[in-house]
């Protein structure tokens, strides 16, 4: 039963909580028509365990940013924490392993060139294999899943393992299957009966699936591993993985929350955090863009006269790129790619909008409920880049744009994933155009829901633009 003073929901049933209130499909349709019933704070039990789902900009940000020491932790008895054994950043609990993990990880990824020019050559450098991809399929109709995904998954290998893999390569193709699948158990009616249903844990259920994949995963990552520790240079980092050794030999064994165990956990987890979300954005970017080639044509108008005859695009370009910003933002607010945000859970005993919520109680930061906001966008619930536009046409960023959540849990790739989706988007729009086929039908928006939201598998078509 709810505590006293618990955030109001629907009436709670024995053992199943309010599962029956929930499809275990895609519930983001439940958890608006629960906030219409029940306000911006609100309870559902999944199972047997409390959640309070937070919507809108105001309470979002009054928990997990002003109150963040209290709403700031992560849940620890959940299918996907028993499989990443508690380690890594993504999952760890708010404390000072997790806080050295983030803190290391954004040291590396600004030392391998965030901000600076070599992310930006290595972005470059995946980029042509798209457009070698594309350049192979003009006049034909493409699908172009895979090609996003692979792009954006050697990105993230190149910063990880300073390599990057042919598209049809064994290593992508069974890591890729491996978190599709993972991901869809947690996602899936087995995760949640797991996280629901305590008791059911021990039993030979489709969820133990989750824990083989994990394994094959880590038998990939581990001979990167012990690659990387025989052909070091103490002291001459290549990568991620270098750093990490180099970091290890510097702190030894004295009670660090850096291992070798943690290392393998960490490089899964920014893999996984990297690829799909990247993807799926600009996923949803080109679907939008091929079938509003208006807003298409203005984006490369503006890229043909800020570039002129520069021979490539640069991240410092954006700032003269007011309408191709704004457009970019709005593909991130409509794709709306993770959509409850990661799962919070409360550190302590704590009180939120005059509600008492004890310490372990799940927290679900509703985004979608933010990026659709009524009264946060000038039009809420249609695509379109005037959301990002004040009267002068300059770009202006509205405090409800958190697609990468908010708060010290705030994604901690978001500069890596903005210079991606703008130098790719940016690259691809210069060269060429963008074609919905005729005989696709009408296009279809409708999202795959999972950790991350998906477009629907489309067809692309490509031509090449006369170059300026
Ligand atoms: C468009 C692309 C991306 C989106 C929309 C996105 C979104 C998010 C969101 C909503 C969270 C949860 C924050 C919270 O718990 O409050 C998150 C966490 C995280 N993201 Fe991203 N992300 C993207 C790209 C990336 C990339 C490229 C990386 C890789 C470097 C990355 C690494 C992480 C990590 C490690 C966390 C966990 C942070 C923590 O728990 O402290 N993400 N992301």
């Amino acid at each position: 039963q709810r505590p006293k003073n618990f955030p109001p929901g629907p009436p709670v049933l024995p053992i199943l909580g309010n599962l029956l209130n929930l499809s275990l499909e895609n519930p983001l349709k439940d958890f608006e028509r629960l906030k219409k019933s029940y306000g911006n704070v609100y309870s559902v039990f999944i199972g047997l365990r409390p959640a309070v789902v937070l919507n809108g900009v105001k309470a979002v940000k009054e928990a997990i940013v002003t109150n963040a020491n209290d709403f700031s932790g992560r849940p620890q008895d959940m299918l996907a924490n028993d499989i990443g054994e508690r380690k890594g950043v993504i999952l760890a609990d708010y404390g000072s392993s997790w806080r050295e993990h983030r803190r290391f990880a954004l040291m590396t990824l600004k030392n391998f060139g965030l901000g600076k020019t070599s992310m930006e050559e290595r972005i470059h450098g995946e980029i042509q294999y798209v457009v070698d991809t594309l350049e192979q399929s003009i006049g034909k109709a493409l699908r172009p899943e895979v090609m996003f995904h692979n792009a954006t998954s050697n990105i993230i290998c190149q910063v990880l393992f300073g390599t990057r893999y042919e598209y049809n390569d064994e290593f992508i193709r069974t890591i890729v299957r491996c978190f599709t699948n993972i991901s869809k158990i947690i996602n899936g009616p087995w995760g949640t009966l797991y996280d629901s249903l305590p008791m059911i844990r021990s039993l030979p259920l489709p969820f133990n699936k989750a824990y083989k994949t994990i394994e094959t995963c880590k038998n990939l990552v581990i001979p990167l591993i012990n690659k990387h520790k025989k052909t070091r240079v103490p002291g001459e980092p290549r990568d991620i993985v270098d750093c990490y050794l180099d970091e290890l030999a510097k702190r030894g064994n004295n009670g660090s929350s850096f291992s070798e165990d943690q290392l393998l956990i960490y490089v899964l987890d920014l893999y996984l955090a990297g690829t799909d979300t990247t993807s799926n954005t600009l996923l949803t970017g080109f679907l939008y863009l091929m079938t509003h080639p208006h807003i298409q044509e203005r984006c490369q108008q503006e890229i043909d006269q800020v570039l002129e005859a520069k021979d490539r695009a640069s991240f410092e370009d954006r700032h003269n790129m007011p309408y191709v910003q704004a457009v970019i933002h709005e593909v991130q607010r409509i794709a709306n790619t993770v959509p409850l945000s990661v799962f919070h859970c409360t550190s302590k005993d704590t009180e939120l909008m005059g509600y008492s919520i004890p310490r372990g109680t799940l927290i679900i930061p509703n985004l979608t409920s933010v990026l659709n906001e009524e009264g946060q966008w000038k039009f809420p619930h249609e695509f379109n880049p005037e959301n990002f536009l004040n009267d002068k046409g300059e770009f202006v960023k509205p405090e409800a744009f958190m697609p990468f959540s908010t708060g010290p849990r705030m994604c901690l790739g978001e500069g890596l994933a903005r210079m991606e989706l703008f130098l790719i988007i940016v690259t691809l729009l210069r060269k060429f155009k963008f074609i919905w086929p005729e005989d696709a039908g009408k296009p279809d928006y409708t999202q795959v829901y999972g950790v991350t939201l998906t477009p629907k598998p489309y067809p692309m078509k490509v031509q090449l633009r006369a170059m300026k």
